[in-house]
């Protein structure tokens, strides 16, 4: 008999937005985590399946010694150069596809959370979703969480977020969405009611 499908919810957000702690939380419920940036991090590690691809494309320059993406390198290029971005996009975003499909298909909780910044942007991972949650803050929020973690300037962050959906576009397309502009505490309630909305809806959608 064919093994029923988990219900895939995509979680998406701005850069900064609170993804990945969100995430946590769905996971601490037993929802399976597809992340999209954890995959690109490990296609571009050292042995990554990416990286003769990006080391053919933009040169040693790109490379750190033990052969993973220098990450500050790609970024000064990637968030600099429209075409740089692009063809690095080209490079990864098929793999990504490809990997985060599997493994979406081969996830055993009622639904998976499939985690991808560029989700409203992306036409091929709407389609893949039944239902779509998108994390929320204001934009000074995300460029002062963004600055404290990574140490990136003002600058940086912005021409990351210049490239992104903008807030509106993301909200208009949400589902659901998770006010992120308080304190981390704060979410934990939020993702609680989702987690209970979400198995609903994985019911009603017959999945496992
Ligand atoms: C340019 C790179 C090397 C910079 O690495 P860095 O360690 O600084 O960032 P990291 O990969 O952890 O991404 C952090 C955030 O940047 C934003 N971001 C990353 N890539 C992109 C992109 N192509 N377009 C817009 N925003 C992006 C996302 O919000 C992401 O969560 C890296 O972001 C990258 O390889 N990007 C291309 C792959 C991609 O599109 N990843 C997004 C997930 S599908
Ligand atoms: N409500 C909050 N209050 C204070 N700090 C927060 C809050 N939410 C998230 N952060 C912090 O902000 C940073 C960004 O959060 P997180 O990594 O969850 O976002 P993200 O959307 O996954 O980011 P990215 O797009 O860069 O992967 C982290 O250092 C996190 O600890």
């Amino acid at each position: 008999m064919k093994q029923a499908q988990p219900f895939v919810v995509g979680l998406t957000g701005g850069i900064g937005s609170g993804k990945s702690a969100v995430a946590d939380l769905f996971e601490a419920h037993g929802a399976c985590i597809v992340d999209t940036d954890r995959i690109a991090h490990e296609l571009t590690a050292p042995g990554g399946l990416a990286m003769p691809a990006i080391r053919a494309a933009f040169g040693d320059g790109v490379v750190a010694p033990d052969g993973a993406l220098n990450r500050a390198a790609m970024r000064a290029l990637a968030f600099e150069l429209a075409d740089a971005r692009k063809r690095l996009e080209a490079i990864l975003h098929p793999m990504i596809r490809e990997e985060s499909g599997r493994r979406c298909r081969e996830a055993r909780s009622p639904y998976v959370i499939l985690a991808v910044p560029l989700l409203i942007e992306s036409g091929s991972y709407r389609e893949r979703v039944g239902r779509l949650c998108v994390v929320d803050c204001p934009e000074n929020l995300q460029v002062e969480r963004v600055m404290q973690r990574s140490g990136l300037e003002e600058s940086q962050v912005r021409a990351i977020m210049a490239v992104q959906a903008s807030r509106a576009r993301r909200l208009a397309a949400a589902d659901d969405v998770i006010d992120n502009s308080g304190a981390l505490e704060g979410l934990r309630e939020q993702v609680d009611v989702l987690h209970r909305r979400y198995l609903g809806l994985a019911a009603s959608a017959g999945a496992v």
